[in-house]
């Protein structure tokens, strides 16, 4: 099981200041969709030139023109590149393409998809690296989380590695870990809190331990 830090709120200083306090703790920084629009592909570009041992993940969230995008974040130096599994077949069949070429990683966000069952099992057949359940901020903000949707994918994918994000905590991580996700996804739970290094070395425990 691996930890992915996601920085979403801060601009490229504050992402390079707290990767340096967390980094022995983390497998993979993840630039979120917010960075990626406030600052672009450069976030990426500038967190893999100072980081080249931790993974990067690039949180574009890809709805269309899958193949062109992930080449543009490969660019840039991800590893790992998101994809919506809400789009398209041919979305997700580009990306998944594009990024062998580039010897990269996809991942499919499975926010807002309605059977979740049913489209993880149709996602893995595409040959994804990744199947990611999500609560994002506007559902954590009704109070949901994907705790019970981790239990479906886990359930029906077979191929590919299964991860979890949205409003995990320190004190909801072991829940999580109980379910045996390949990689958590945490972001306001680590850059939310006074010590950061502190609560990452916590989490980094408890998911080894596992
Ligand atoms: O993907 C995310 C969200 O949609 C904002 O871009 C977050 O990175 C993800 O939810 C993890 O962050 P936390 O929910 O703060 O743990």
């Amino acid at each position: 099981m691996e930890l992915q830090l996601a920085l979403d709120l801060v601009n490229i200083p504050e992402a390079k200041q707290l990767i340096k306090e967390v980094a022995p703790y983390i497998d993979i920084v993840e630039i979120g969709t917010p960075v990626v629009i406030n600052e672009g592909l450069r976030a990426v570009k500038e967190i893999k030139a100072e980081f080249p041992s931790l993974k990067v993940l690039a949180d574009l969230k890809i709805m269309d023109a899958g193949g062109y995008e992930v080449m543009k974040a490969s660019e840039a130096g991800a590893d790992i590149i998101t994809v919506l599994g809400v789009s398209d077949d041919s979305t997700i069949r580009g990306a998944v393409e594009e990024a062998r070429k580039q010897n990269k990683k996809i991942m499919v966000d499975m926010i807002n998809v309605k059977d979740i069952a049913a489209r993880a099992v149709e996602i893995d057949n595409l040959g994804v690296d990744y199947i990611c359940v999500h609560s994002g901020y506007d559902h954590q903000a009704e109070g949901k989380n994907s705790f019970q949707d981790l239990a479906t994918i886990k359930r029906v994918v077979k191929q590919a590695k299964t991860a979890i994000a949205g409003g995990i905590k320190l004190q909801t991580l072991p829940e999580v870990i109980h379910a045996q996700p390949d990689l958590v996804i945490v972001g306001g739970g680590i850059t939310g809190v006074e010590d950061k290094p502190a609560v990452a070395a916590q989490m980094h425990q408890l998911i080894r331990q596992r």
